[in-house]
């Protein structure tokens, strides 16, 4: 058996991911036509490719079908539980912050205290709560929670959650945002309060898939060529 790496199937994550270890002395390649999802590891031994949406990466990790993957900080935190996984390296790419935003022409909601504020009045004024887009549902929930903020709904959005806001099918979002473009150019402005996580690219390994002896070797090789040092064993 070999340890099973799985990594982000296309974009720029894929690219910076290939690149990250081929830095480290190990090549990443997509094996067939750049559409297949399969792919070959060369200069280690004992480590099989794994393509996989970036999204589902979290999931594999929990259920032990891959030993290693690279996702965002942010997937990981949505999606399971903190001791499914160890964090093995941070990757240094692949930037994003969790925020919570409204349209910017609401002066007078700067915080999320304020925003607590403004969904009562909402709430008093329309007949139903406001409505926040994301598709952070778990995190989102959390902060909102940890802020005394009860008085709203989430709406799911699963792409383009900036949108919503002009199409008027939720009143503020929480999304990621690395260069603030987006949030600009739909007019909405993060809370000074506002940051939910701070996510980057991340080696995570998965703690209850099948580390047999011969997992545990080809990690050793890999742990020592990325520099890993006495970093903690996922099996122990
Ligand atoms: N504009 C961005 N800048 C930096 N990182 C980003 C940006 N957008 C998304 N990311 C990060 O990339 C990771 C993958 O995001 P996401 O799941 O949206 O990607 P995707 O390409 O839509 O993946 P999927 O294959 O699952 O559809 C997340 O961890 C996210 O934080
Ligand atoms: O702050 P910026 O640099 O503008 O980046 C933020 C945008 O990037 C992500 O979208 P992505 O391109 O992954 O598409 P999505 O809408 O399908 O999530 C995110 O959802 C924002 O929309």
């Amino acid at each position: 058996m070999s340890v099973k790496l799985g990594v982000p199937s296309k974009g720029r994550l894929q690219d910076q991911t290939f690149e990250w270890f081929a830095e480290r002395g190990i090549t990443l390649e997509r094996s067939g036509s750049g559409r297949e999802y399969a792919g070959r590891v060369r200069g280690l031994d004992g480590v099989e490719l794994v393509l996989l949406s970036a999204g589902e990466i979290p999931r594999e990790l929990a259920a032990g079908r891959i030993h290693l993957g690279v996702t965002g900080q942010d997937l990981v935190a949505e999606k399971l539980a903190p001791d499914a996984v160890m964090e093995l390296a941070e990757l240094g790419f692949g930037h994003a912050d969790l925020i919570v935003a409204v349209p910017a022409f609401w002066i007078d909601v700067e915080t999320m205290d304020d925003l607590d504020a403004a969904a009562a009045a909402f709430r008093a004024r329309h007949g139903h709560r406001l409505r926040v887009a994301t598709k952070y549902h778990n995190l989102v929930r959390g902060f909102f929670q940890r802020h005394g903020v009860a008085d709203y709904q989430l709406v799911d959005s699963q792409g383009a959650t900036e949108g919503t806001v002009k199409h008027q099918t939720a009143e503020a979002v929480a999304d990621i945002t690395s260069t603030g473009e987006t949030l600009r150019a739909n007019h909405l402005r993060i809370l000074s309060d506002g940051l939910i996580l701070r996510s980057q690219a991340t080696l995570f390994a998965a703690r209850r898939a099948a580390w047999g002896d011969a997992e545990r070797d080809a990690y050793a090789a890999l742990a020592t060529r990325i520099g890993l040092g006495a970093a903690p064993l996922p099996w122990a």
